[in-house]
């Protein structure tokens, strides 16, 4: 099984976006960028607002695609897909998917942590962020 899942690198005064999988939901405890499964029928941006409204309750301006993952985890296979994203300042509210959410610059990130998913996602971030420091 693969589930082609859209998550959202929302960016705010150069810190990121990252909240952590309740401990119940698969991958638990591990940090994310939030996002979520796509719909039938569902573009990923639609699907990528869609979810970030259900689970942080803000609206988010998807803008570029950056990078795509596929990971094996065992019992299913992650297609991750990640988009960054604009938005205006709003409070964040968390509905259950996550128990906690931090805003952390791309270098301060931890590796361990992370969902391993997500790492050649955070590595074409960094990327993105050296190119543009040239
Ligand atoms: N939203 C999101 N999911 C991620 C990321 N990295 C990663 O491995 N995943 C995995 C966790 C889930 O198995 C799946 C996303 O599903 P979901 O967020 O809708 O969560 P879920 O609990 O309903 O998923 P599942 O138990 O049915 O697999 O992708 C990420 O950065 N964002």
């Amino acid at each position: 099984m693969t589930l082609e899942v859209v998550a959202a690198l929302l960016c705010d005064q150069g810190r990121i976006l990252l909240a952590r999988r309740h401990p119940n939901a698969s991958q638990g405890g591990y940090w994310e960028f939030p996002g979520g499964k796509i719909d039938p029928g569902e573009s990923p941006q639609q699907a990528l607002e869609r979810e970030i409204a259900e689970e942080l309750s803000v609206s988010i301006q998807v803008r570029h695609y950056l990078a795509s993952s596929l990971h094996h985890y065992g019992d299913k296979q992650v297609n991750l897909h990640g988009y960054l994203c604009h938005w205006q300042p709003q409070p964040i509210q968390l509905t259950g998917s996550h128990d906690q959410y931090q805003w952390l610059r791309p270098e301060q990130i931890d590796r361990t942590t992370l969902a391993p998913a997500d790492l050649p996602l955070l590595d074409a971030l960094l990327q993105k962020h050296r190119n543009a420091s040239l």
